[in-house]
């Protein structure tokens, strides 16, 4: 289903491409108020792939009226759970049925290589809203012990008009992670998706659309941080901001919250990720493979990518030799060839960012492994910068970008100082052969994932979100990302002969 096609298919369902350019407002798209438009290109070429509405506050003002109108008047949050399930599930149909277009589509918007659209982004996001949308007719709420005389219940209920901010890093698989458990939740959506890659959420607000979501519950406001993001947070009407991208922003929501209503702000923000590996890993081909995986799938444009390789002094060498066996395989170039694993940077400014990085390698005159070369001013081949230093900005900035840390250790306590060595607490692995090392560094490294002998981000079902700076206020994904977009209230009836005989008086 979710195969890899050919470079000449994928090449051909990018020549036949409509690309959504308005906002979608109360079911239908619309252009900005201005007027405005802006470029996005495809950062593999430079080319442009369209001009896109280039909202402003009276877009989002708009919106957001719209999307109270829509919650207030119950069409969508008072319907059956059982049809809210049916909608959300069609959607997903929707989705899987235009999987290639969608695929082709975040890859020439994003520079991801389209292999990886194909068979992560698009089937993910699938999954998320399928799986969201099967918890809607399961959920039970509680009572609470509150003894014969009277009934306690504590009941969710959807929180009201939520701002989705998405990144560009994972467009898609990021709108899912929000739209999911907050249209499961009966909420109504205003998604801001970033700048950079606004096409996939237009044509998603299009499908669920089509799958009956009632006009008004899922708007999509394109435009800038700035013009977009900023009214959206400080809106007076938006009862919570579902945000992932990076810390500073991430700090402008709590701002943008105080200033306002404060209104419930999440927060899903950067990451320094590091991969333990202990002497006692009992397979470093494996570990080799799962540290190529974890530092440079998606570009390392991902806020849970391996970051820094923390390594035993004793195997160090051994794992950089495998290391650098696996990347072979890992091919640079252009994303619509499924042949490559790493395509293209965002943008030119991202670009040049990650770069500044190799500078810093150069300069503090630290050896490069793997890898350090740029292509056409848009791609980084995989790199591993060798003899990384605490105090290094390789070690502790978050680069989010195909460029892994080496640091070595010679205790299990050092090992775990230098995890912990950083402001953020997304994501680490482990490697060990060992039982009581596995647990002792899953429980002392301060991250909100660990996973031992392995890498990933889990699946729909584990919560997902950082200590630290990495985050605030709630996870992403399972049923705890519902409860993010709930309130609970608690309704009290009291049921004592009291009230009985006052009733009847
Ligand atoms: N944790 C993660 O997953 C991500 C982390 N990052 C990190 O952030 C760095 C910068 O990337 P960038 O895209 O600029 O990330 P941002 O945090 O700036 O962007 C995330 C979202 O917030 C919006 N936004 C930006 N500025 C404001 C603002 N002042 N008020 C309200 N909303 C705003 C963006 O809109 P727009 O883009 O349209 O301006 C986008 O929709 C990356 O290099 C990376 O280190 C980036 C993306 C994801
Ligand atoms: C297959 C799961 C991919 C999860 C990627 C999570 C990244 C989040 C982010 O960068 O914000």
């Amino acid at each position: 289903m979710h195969e890899p096609l050919t470079a000449a298919e994928y090449k051909a369902i990018a020549a036949d491409l409509q690309f959504p350019t308005n906002a979608f407002i109360d079911g239908t798209f619309k252009p900005a108020s201005s007027g405005k438009t802006f470029k996005t290109k495809n950062p593999a070429t430079g080319e442009t792939l369209a001009k896109v509405a280039a909202c402003d506050s009276t877009d989002v003002d708009f919106a957001v009226s719209k999307a109270r109108e829509a919650f207030d008047d119950g069409r969508w949050r008072l319907q059956h759970p059982a049809e809210r399930k049916a909608v959300l599930l069609k959607l997903a149909k929707l989705i899987e049925r235009n999987r290639h277009e969608l695929a082709v589509m975040e890859s020439l918007d994003s520079g991801k290589p389209v292999r990886e659209c194909q068979t992560v982004d698009v089937p993910d996001t699938i999954h998320t809203l399928r799986w969201h949308a099967e918890l809607i007719d399961k959920l039970y709420d509680n009572t609470a012990p509150a003894g014969s005389n009277a009934l306690t219940m504590i009941v969710r209920e959807p929180i009201g008009v939520v701002g989705c901010v998405l990144p560009w890093n994972f467009p898609l698989l990021m709108l899912a992670w929000k739209i999911g458990p907050a249209l499961a939740a009966g909420c109504s959506v205003v998604v801001k998706p970033a700048e950079d890659t606004t096409l996939t959420t237009l044509r998603v607000a299009e499908l669920a659309h089509e799958a009956g979501i009632p006009a008004g519950v899922f708007n999509v406001v394109t435009g800038s941080g700035k013009d977009v993001g900023e009214p959206l947070g400080l809106h007076m009407d938006v009862d919570m901001v579902a945000f992932t991208g990076s810390t500073p922003t991430g700090r402008r929501f709590l701002r943008y919250a105080a200033d306002s209503n404060l209104k419930k702000v999440v927060l899903e923000c950067g990451g320094k990720n590091p991969a333990v590996v202990l002497d006692d890993a009992e397979d470093l081909d494996l570990v080799a493979e799962q540290v190529v995986n974890g530092a440079f799938w998606n570009m390392g444009e991902n806020c849970s990518a391996t970051s820094r390789l923390i390594v035993h002094s004793k195997v160090k060498d051994d794992l950089l030799k495998r290391i650098g066996a696996y990347l072979r395989e890992w091919k640079t170039g252009d994303p619509l060839d499924p042949e490559n694993r790493i395509g293209a940077l965002v943008n030119k400014a991202h670009f040049d960012k990650v770069t500044s990085f190799l500078d810093d390698a150069k300069k503090e005159k630290l050896s490069v492994a793997h890898g350090g070369v740029t292509q056409n001013g848009a791609f980084v081949e995989p790199t591993v910068v060798d003899g990384v230093t605490t105090k290094s900005r390789l070690f502790q900035e978050e680069i989010f970008g195909p460029i892994l840390s080496v640091t070595t250790f010679n205790t299990l306590s050092e090992a775990i100082a230098l995890a912990n060595d950083t402001n953020y607490g997304l994501t680490a692995s482990v490697y060990t052969g060992s039982l009581r090392n596995a647990i002792k560094l899953s429980r002392e490294i301060r991250a909100g994932v660990v996973t031992v002998n392995c890498f990933g981000e889990g699946d729909a079902s584990t919560p997902f979100g950082g200590y630290k700076e990495s985050g605030f206020g709630g996870r992403d994904k399972s049923v705890f990302a519902h409860d993010n977009y709930c309130e609970l209230k608690t309704i009290w009836i009291d049921v004592s002969e009291r009230s009985v005989d006052e009733t009847i008086r």
